[in-house]
């Protein structure tokens, strides 16, 4: 049997109700033109504004060069709330290492990647009681969900760790065209498997080599606000951060369909490694721009907690991935987070959003994009 029939997950036969009539792209207006109201998709030239840091200027013996260093990254994270670093001590061979463990794990049979479980009145009671939240969590982006509301799944990889589609997805435009396995760093779930010991150690080391990477930068842009590193040394430890990879099928309705509906991340930083073939963009003054592919740099974005940590100071920004009809992506992101019981409070006054810890803010998310189909974030924490 080939790998599609094996291993891709059935998008179009469980939404089925999503994509009828949508065979004949020519029939709707084309899903950019409906989401760009306030701009437009980049052209060529805008790809390469995006602020691109040599970062081993940081340990730089001229002090100065460090120094300019730290300011392009605090303007960076204010102005774009994104920017990509080259020269970041993480190894070709590693990343390369990384990408083919996660092309080994995707192409397991879906039917490993879930496992149906029953739906018995029971579980049906327990998931509308919330007891079992998890199975219809969505992820730190609240973008994409765990399991499909048409088909409960049960991940033999560990609970709400493999997620596919948009189980809350009312129309096309919520929906990602797209798979991922968000693996809390606390515990490697398949991972643990004999079958995975050399994912568990790739993945470790790509983990940790990126979190002191999320460090760094998370201490630049503290200090610029007069802040110490103590609050995040202390809240964000290794076992509250999450590991997402993501797989981006081949999309038969690339112009349809996202691969990653639009989001902001829910965590303080993200640090992405993407692949050669392109496709995420982010919204820069009304506009879409793509990150041009680089095997060479890390993608980082600021998330909505440093975003209500600084108070507005760096931007947690909207992005999303273009679907493409001939090839498959992938990307590894590393999500820098706090402990559940971690109170985010502004640190500059006057405070724009009230005091709220990171499990009321998850819960908050989720139960958006229950409601409504995608995640209003930080707005619902104004003061
Ligand atoms: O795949 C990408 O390039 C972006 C992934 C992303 O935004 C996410 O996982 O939150
Ligand atoms: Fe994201």
């Amino acid at each position: 049997m080939d790998f599609a029939s094996t291993s891709e997950p059935p998008f179009e036969k469980a939404y089925r109700t999503l994509f009828v009539d949508k065979q004949d792209e020519s029939i709707k207006p084309h899903l950019f033109n409906q989401v760009l109201d306030d701009g437009d998709v980049d052209d060529d030239d805008k790809k390469c504004e995006l602020p691109l840091i040599d970062i081993s200027q940081l340990n730089d013996y001229n002090k100065e060069r460090c120094l300019e260093c730290k300011r392009e990254i605090v303007r960076a994270s204010k102005e774009w709330g994104f920017f990509q670093v080259v020269n970041h001590g993480i190894s070709r061979e590693v990343l390369v290492k990384t990408r083919e463990e996660q092309v080994k794990l995707f192409r397991q049979p879906f039917e490993s990647k879930t496992k149906e479980i029953s739906r018995s009145r029971l579980d049906v009671k327990k998931m509308m009681s919330g007891s079992i939240t998890n199975s219809i969590s969505s992820s730190t982006d609240g973008s994409c969900s765990s399991n499909n509301k048409v088909e409960m799944k049960k991940s033999i990889f560990g609970d709400d760790i493999y997620r596919w589609g948009a189980p809350t997805a009312t129309s096309l435009d919520h929906f990602s065209w797209s798979e991922a396995f968000h693996i809390p760093l606390s515990s490697y779930g398949a991972a643990s498997h004999p079958q995975f010991k050399d994912l568990r150690f790739t993945m470790e080391e790509f983990a940790m080599k990126v979190s002191s990477l999320a460090e760094r930068i998370v201490e630049i842009l503290a200090e610029s606000l007069g802040h110490g590193p103590e609050f995040f040394k202390e809240n964000c430890l290794p076992n509250t951060c999450y590991l997402r990879l993501n797989r981006y099928p081949p999309c038969p309705l690339p112009s349809q369909v996202f691969g990653l509906m639009p989001h902001t991340d829910s965590d303080f930083l993200t640090v992405l490694y993407q692949d050669h073939v392109g496709g995420l963009q982010l919204v820069k003054n009304g506009s879409w721009i793509t990150i041009k592919p680089n095997p060479d740099v890390l993608v980082i974005n600021i998330g909505d907690l440093f975003q209500a940590w600084s108070n507005d100071v760096y931007k947690s920004i909207e992005h999303r991935v273009i679907a493409n009809r001939q090839v498959e992506r992938y990307s590894a992101a590393y999500f820098y987070c706090p402990s559940y019981d971690t109170v985010i409070r502004s640190c500059v006054e006057p405070p724009i959003y009230r005091d709220f810890n990171f499990k009321e803010y998850r819960e908050q998310v989720q139960e958006d994009v229950r409601a409504v189909g995608y995640k209003v974030g930080l707005l619902r924490f104004l003061q």
